[in-house]
């Protein structure tokens, strides 16, 4: 929630049952406050901006100085600078660079948390001291909000098993399932230029039925109950991991308590998961059904599905708790990860008109003209360079300025440069705008939107690194990536190939608003 939004908030949403009982809550949070066992330490009172690190002091190496980097301009008692820091990322971020160098911290969203710049990266990826999980512990535990706390899965091993080694089979079906999409969305024989008011709902809808027939087959993918649930589960889970409550956004303490309340009395997850169950289970029984009587005569369908029930020992049952977990994690993770990105390729498409004919001369190089109704293969996809970078460009242009939080766990103190050190439980953060636009790590005029900044280099999109971590780096690296990526591209080509892209007359470019889609050929 922008500033603009929360001081827009209308009466009905001040008092929505929500934010009534987050205010409750957040009275006894003030008390506690007020009490001082809170550990906001980011007050001025408390801890001027730079001190020396007294208690629980940490090991350091002889002669090195204890000191604990310093705090951020414009503190204010609980909100800290949280709205200065809401109002302008980006310039907030820079300031507080330019004054303070590669480290400091800063009180935003109710906790004081360190930066660090670049060349950090690796230590915080790459180094088990370091815990992402942790960090984001302190406000909600995702493992328990999306049901994988309650069987034995793991996300990443799950994907290695039913997803990726089945990208490049997927390929041709996202081509097709895309195309009907837009069909549906913006019009299948455009014959005038259309406005599109809300175009992150259009693609959102295109890209949740493209995602989920890879996953779970047409029948499902494409099933009407369920759309909603593919496009409101990760959102549902977002409101509280995000907090989108002004409330809930200032008073971390009172947020993990609400979540808590939320997640263990009525818990959404549980009625997403019931709803999935209730339309898979029967395709289930019928495939393994077909399985059992056809053996290897049975034609598979080619899903992640069937890639997980491939996995099921014929005589036992199919266990349903864990089945509809696995669906929820899918969709947690892709859906709205992608479409953020695919959003942001759309409006640059619209903004930086002056690629696109170059775009589309490889296109139709590569892929000819009769590719969209899927007959592209992945090494097709491979071969689209330019688009590539395009939207490699597209990702590193449009991240958080302090994103990725990861706690210090496995050390009593953090040694960095300047004689500071960070103590055992603080949360670190990237400061993503010292990664993205740095010309060492970029290349020249960072700031600038150049499409093929990468042509020519081996940084594919999908191509994780210090110099770039918008798929998270090291272990816990995004494992869905190169799906994503393969998506992306047949989303910006589809609509290469059909429409013309611009903000209506009289709209200022932006990374909003609406949008006219042109038919090919009627483009202005
Ligand atoms: C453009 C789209 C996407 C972006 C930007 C993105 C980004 C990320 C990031 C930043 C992480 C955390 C990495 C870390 O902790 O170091 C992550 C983890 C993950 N992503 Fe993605 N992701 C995207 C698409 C997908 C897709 C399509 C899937 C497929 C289901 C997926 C599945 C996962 C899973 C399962 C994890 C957890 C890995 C673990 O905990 O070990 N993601 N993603």
């Amino acid at each position: 929630m922008t500033i603009v939004e929360f001081l827009n908030l209308s009466s009905a949403d001040l008092l929505s049952r929500e934010t009534l009982s987050v205010l409750l809550l957040s009275t006894i949070s003030l008390i506690v406050l007020a009490l001082g066992l809170n550990d906001h330490r980011g007050s001025r009172a408390k801890l001027p901006p730079l001190v020396k690190y007294k208690a629980r002091p940490p090991r350091v190496a002889p002669g090195a100085q204890m000191l604990i980097p310093p705090l951020s301009i414009a503190q204010w008692p609980i909100l800290g600078s949280t709205f200065d820091f809401l109002k302008d990322q980006a310039g907030f971020t820079c300031a507080a660079y330019e004054k303070y160098g590669s480290v400091f911290r800063v009180y935003i969203r109710g906790h004081v948390q360190a930066v660090v710049g670049k060349e950090h990266v690796r230590d915080i990826f790459l180094n088990p001291a370091f815990n992402f999980e942790e960090a984001v512990k302190d406000e909600y535990n995702l493992a328990e909000m999306i049901g994988t706390a309650q069987t034995r899965l793991e996300p990443h091993r799950l994907l290695a098993a039913i997803l990726t080694p089945h990208v490049a089979r997927f390929v041709p079906i996202l081509s097709g399932v895309l195309t009907r999409g837009f069909d549906v969305g913006v019009g299948a024989d455009l014959a005038a230029p259309r406005r599109v008011d809300n175009p992150p709902a259009l693609v959102m809808d295109v890209l949740a039925r493209a995602t989920t027939v890879c996953f779970f087959g047409e029948e499902l993918g494409t099933n009407a109950e369920l759309i909603p649930v593919y496009q409101d589960f990760a959102s549902s889970i977002g409101h509280f991991v995000a907090r989108k409550s002004p409330m809930l956004a200032l008073l971390p303490r009172v947020a993990k308590f609400w979540i808590w309340v939320k997640f263990n009395f009525y818990s959404p997850t549980a009625a997403y998961r019931e709803t999935l169950l209730k339309h898979a289970m029967p395709i289930v029984h019928e495939r393994r059904r077909q399985m059992a009587e056809l053996g290897e005569e049975y034609e598979r369908p080619v899903d992640s599905l069937q890639a997980y029930l491939n996995t099921v020992p014929p005589d036992e049952p199919v266990d349903e708790m864990e089945l509809g977990t696995i669906m929820l994690v899918l969709i947690f993770f892709s859906i709205h990860t992608t479409t953020k990105r695919a959003i942001v390729c759309l409006y640059n498409l619209a903004k930086y008109p002056q690629f696109i004919e170059a775009l589309l001369e490889e296109q139709e190089d590569v892929l000819g003209r009769d590719w969209a109704d899927g007959s592209v293969g992945l090494d097709q996809l491979q071969r689209l360079v330019k688009l590539d970078s395009f939207i490699r460009e597209c990702l590193r242009t449009s991240n958080r300025s302090i994103a990725l939080p990861h706690k210090i766990v496995g050390m009593d103190g953090w040694e960095l440069p300047g004689g500071y050190v960070l103590p055992k439980g603080t949360v670190v953060n990237i400061n993503a705008e010292d990664l993205y636009y740095a010309p060492e790590l970029q290349g020249p005029n960072p700031r600038e939107f150049n499409a093929w900044r990468f042509v020519g280099t081996d940084k594919v999109a999908s191509r994780i690194g210090p110099d770039m971590i918008v798929f998270g780096l090291g272990r816990h690296a995004c494992p869905g990536r190169f799906f994503a990526v393969h998506e992306l591209k047949l989303f910006v080509s589809l609509i290469l190939k059909r429409y013309r892209v611009s903000f209506p007359p009289g709209a200022k470019p932006g990374d909003s608003g609406p949008l006219v889609f042109a038919p090919v050929g009627a483009a202005p």
